[in-house]
């Protein structure tokens, strides 16, 4: 018999529990619809129509309202002799600059015609420009240009500001762009220059993060496809909703949280899933987060992160921030990188007490010593040695950390000259 074997006991239909799963309605959004819907109006009314700006934090819906909202667009538009509608969707996830941004919408709009893709360098910004103006001239017509993850192009914002003036501006004549700009960056939009911030968000609509009771709404229709009857039990899907209530408010993170206890239920070959397996999904979710967490910090991150995990191996912890750059410098010297100062150290241990990586304590020494902060890890030193052997140029230290550590102190002396 092989290792894997099909096992279709609790899952009926896990599609519902996908990412890319399309619901078939909306739920808990009606005021933020029934705004966005009065923003695209103008389009079915041949009317001049505001740019559009959504933001809310992640899992909060605001991508799957846009599908929603151009699907309906585009199917009442196609009732209009008059309307001359398309669409183009351009995910800015990977994309850090306006020159990006356009290349990826001149190719969008290319390939949607069956034509040739342009490079992705070796052009001057205003020609990538130009390039963009004559596809959406031959597209004519009103055109919405979705930005999802906008905030990736941080202050490279040039687009923001050429794009929705191009037909004032005479580069454009026969099309009248239209830009849902969607953001999950609340910094970003606050920090949009004045001009652009004045043509961007005309219409802006904030998604909220759920509550319990709105998560429980979102999960319910999902939990009855994915699931056989009676394997769910009562308080399942409320829990999940109650712990992604309180995390986060996020509905992809509740989704993540019922599929997990489902696949748990299956692995332990349970024929329901409980409330324990909603509770052991949850600590796993957590543990890859913070895993995830570590991964993406910069190399400067990985290294007051690698000086910490030394302090954490020799015992010494908690441990004040000055003798911990030293550590850092050392580090830095001998990854051959530039350090950055103490306080830009300061700094990053803040970012990572955020993402609950390390634990920070206040100290008040009084007059004498004044008030400073000490630092430890809020992590197993296993899981932090894990992600520096897998960031290559941390392996060398992620051996010599573990061995000090493993030997209880015996090799201090070697780790401390390192
Ligand atoms: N109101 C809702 N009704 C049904 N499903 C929802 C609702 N809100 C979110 N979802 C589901 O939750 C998941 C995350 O939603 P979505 O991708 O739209 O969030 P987002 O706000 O765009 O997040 P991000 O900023 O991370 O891209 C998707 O699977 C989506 O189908």
């Amino acid at each position: 018999m092989g290792m894997f074997q099909r096992d279709r006991r609790v899952f009926a239909d896990a599609e519902p529990l996908d990412d890319s799963y399309e619901p078939e309605d909306i739920r808990e959004r009606d005021e933020e619809l029934e705004k966005y819907q009065r923003a695209l109006q103008p389009i079915i009314d041949n009317r001049p129509t505001s740019n559009i700006f959504l933001y809310g934090k992640t899992g909060t819906g605001k991508t799957v309202a846009t599908k929603f909202m151009l699907s309906h667009l585009e199917d009442d538009a196609a009732q209009y002799d008059d309307i001359d509608l398309s669409t183009v969707w351009v995910s800015c996830e990977n994309l850090s600059s306006s020159y990006q941004v356009a290349v990826a919408l001149v190719n969008e709009l290319r390939e949607s015609r069956g034509g040739d893709r342009i490079s992705t360098t070796g052009y001057s910004q205003q020609r990538v420009f130009d390039i963009l103006y004559e596809e959406l001239d031959v597209l004519g017509g009103t055109v919405v240009i979705v930005l999802d993850e906008i905030d990736n192009i941080g202050h490279s914002d040039d687009i923001l500001y050429g794009l929705p003036r191009a037909r004032s501006n005479g580069y454009v004549e026969d099309i009248r762009p239209v830009i849902v700009g969607i953001s999950n960056d609340f910094q970003f939009r606050d920090n949009l220059s004045p001009k652009v911030k004045d043509t961007l968000a005309e219409k802006e609509i904030l998604f909220p993060p759920y509550d319990a009771n709105q998560l429980r709404s979102i999960l319910e229709p999902r939990a009855e496809k994915a699931f056989h009857d009676g394997v769910l039990d009562d308080d399942v899907v409320p829990l999940c909703s109650a712990f992604a209530a309180q995390d986060t408010g996020s509905a992809r993170q509740a989704i993540r949280l019922l599929r997990e206890a489902g696949e748990l239920a299956q692995a332990d070959g349970s024929e329901t899933i409980t409330e324990v397996h909603v509770r052991n999904a949850q600590d796993e979710l957590e543990k890859n987060q913070l895993y995830e967490g570590m991964q993406e910090l910069t190399t400067q991150g990985h290294a007051v992160l690698c000086a910490l995990a030394y302090r954490e191996a020799l015992d010494e912890v908690p441990v004040r921030s000055r003798d911990l750059y030293k550590r850092y410098t050392r580090i830095c010297g001998r990854l051959d990188t530039d350090s950055v100062s103490e306080r830009r150290v300061r700094d990053h241990l803040s970012d990572m007490n955020m993402l609950g990586l390390i634990r920070v304590y206040e100290r008040n020494e009084g007059l004498s010593a004044g008030r400073y902060h000490e630092y430890e890890l809020d992590v197993p030193l296993r899981a932090v040695l894990d992600v520096l052997l897998s960031t290559s140029r941390f392996e060398d230290f992620a051996g010599i950390i573990h061995s000090a550590a493993d030997d209880n102190g015996l090799l201090r002396s070697d780790i401390s000259d390192y």
